[in-house]
């Protein structure tokens, strides 16, 4: 895998040029390598910021440089070799097969239109295995359930050769044995990592750093046990949040109540 570093220098998004913005203007840095796990109530902007990054929004100011190079100024394809997307609405790929959709990571890789060669299918089998889907292969993917669909998504990006993964939510629908393997799958991928996520907990488990927004807001940025205080996350989630230490693991928890 080839991780590098991702620079977002003061981007911010709105719909329109006469329409407020829904991101307010935010710069983080994840080091080459890292997870930059990305939280915050519904609606406070976690996949309008994502989208930036993934080359499917254009921000309305600022750059977002991978490896040094601003995504924006490059062609899709050429961005679809630097930042991968593993999204939460999976297309309804019925009639594709596992391996057809593992492939279809090849494309940016590809000259025009010519045909994936013994190099693509070398890398999509390795994908495949990665994502322990051998026995999936060729199953049409509209009969995989929610957990083994996801599997074949992270593999599809996998395929891509990106140096950025984004994932928007990859725990959703997922059981917890499946969330528990897809958040240890993350720290052994080797990418530099964007990944929203719900679960505090988890991303305080997970992510090297995280990003707090709160109405297209940046609340916080840092360190998760910086972050996620016990302050800033009942202000944000308007929440009562404590926090603890656990005795058996010695990881902080966060457990939650309304508030009297
Ligand atoms: N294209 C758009 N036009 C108008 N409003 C939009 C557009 N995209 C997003 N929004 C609004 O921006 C806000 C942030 O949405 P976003 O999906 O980024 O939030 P989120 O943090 O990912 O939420 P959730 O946790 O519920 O998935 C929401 O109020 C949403 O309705």
């Amino acid at each position: 895998m080839n991780a590098a570093s991702l620079i977002a220098d003061n981007i911010s998004w709105a719909p329109h040029k006469s329409l407020p913005r829904l991101l307010h203007p935010v710069s983080f840095k994840v080091e080459s390598g890292q997870v930059l796990g990305v939280v915050g109530p519904n609606g406070a902007g976690k996949s309008t910021l994502l989208r930036l990054i993934y080359h499917y929004q254009r921000p309305t100011s600022g750059r977002i440089l991978v490896d040094g190079k601003d995504i924006w100024s490059l062609p899709s394809r050429a961005a679809a070799r630097k930042v991968a997307a593993v999204l939460q609405e999976q297309p309804g790929a019925f009639g594709l097969t596992v391996r057809d959709i593992v492939t279809l990571g090849r494309t940016p890789h590809r000259q025009g239109f010519s045909t994936p060669g013994a190099h693509d299918a070398e890398i999509v089998d390795a994908a495949i295995g990665r994502m322990d889907l051998q026995n999936l292969a060729f199953r049409d993917v509209g009969t995989l359930s929610g957990g083994e669909r996801q599997r074949v998504m992270v593999a599809r990006a996998l395929a891509q050769q990106p140096q950025v993964l984004v994932m928007d939510e990859p725990t959703n629908h997922l059981d917890i044995r499946h969330q528990l393997e897809i958040l240890s799958l993350i720290r052994t991928l080797g990418l530099t990592i964007v990944v929203s996520l719900h679960d505090l907990n988890m991303a305080a488990g997970v992510c090297d750093a995280v990003l707090l927004l709160e109405n297209g807001h940046c609340k916080g940025f840092g360190l998760p046990e910086d972050v996620l205080n016990e302050h800033l996350v009942s202000q944000t989630f308007r929440v009562k949040a404590h926090r603890e230490t656990l005795s058996l693991s010695q990881t902080r928890h966060l457990s939650f109540q309304l508030p009297d």
